[in-house]
């Protein structure tokens, strides 16, 4: 992918995500500066490869956007084996037909992952990190806003602690 040295979003931010005890991060940049590069280099990181779960979340506004981020991770982690998929509707499926969810980083819509994750299709209880991407986007929507405070709701009410990057 030819990255030579990293953007400034990604200088200042990865070494904050990755370094313990992984706090909540809430961070801002300009388009095109490199924030996709960095949600997805610090999921990776954040994934322990032998934990065949779903350990890294990332909830975006649009299924153009879910689907760009897992384009990204699955070039940027071709060869860590990190497993991928996303949750986005497909024609004629309910979320109530999906299998259940075992790739190990997980991109959705707000809507679909709240219903998997109330449908137990989709296991919070082993993130470690939750990423709201154009999380500003999210909050200004009001359908995606409930959806997106219920994913909240049940990730904090899970067993362990997940680090949340907005
Ligand atoms: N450190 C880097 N060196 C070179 N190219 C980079 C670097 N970081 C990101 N890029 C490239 O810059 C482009 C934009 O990066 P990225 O998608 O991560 O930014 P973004 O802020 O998420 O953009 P958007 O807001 O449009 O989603 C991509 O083509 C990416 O491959």
């Amino acid at each position: 992918m030819r990255f030579r040295k990293p953007s400034a979003i990604l200088a200042v931010s990865l070494p904050m995500i990755l370094t313990p005890p992984h706090k909540d991060l809430l961070a801002q940049a300009y388009i095109g500066s490199g924030k996709s590069t960095c949600i997805v280099l610090g999921m990776l990181c954040r994934v322990d490869p032998s934990q065949k779960v779903p350990q890294a979340l990332c909830v975006c506004p649009t299924r153009e956007l879910v689907l760009q981020n897992l384009e990204v991770l699955r070039q940027i982690g071709k060869l860590t084996g990190i497993t991928s998929e996303c949750v986005v509707p497909k024609d004629g499926e309910s979320a109530s037909k999906r299998p259940i969810v075992m790739s190990q980083v997980v991109f959705g819509i707000p809507g679909m992952t709240n219903s998997m994750i109330c449908a137990k299709e989709l296991d919070v209880n082993y993130l470690r990190i939750f990423v709201f991407d154009d999380a500003d986007y999210m909050l200004a929507d009001d359908e995606f806003k409930i959806d997106s405070l219920q994913i909240m709701k049940a990730i904090r009410g899970s067993d362990n602690r997940c680090q949340v990057l907005i």
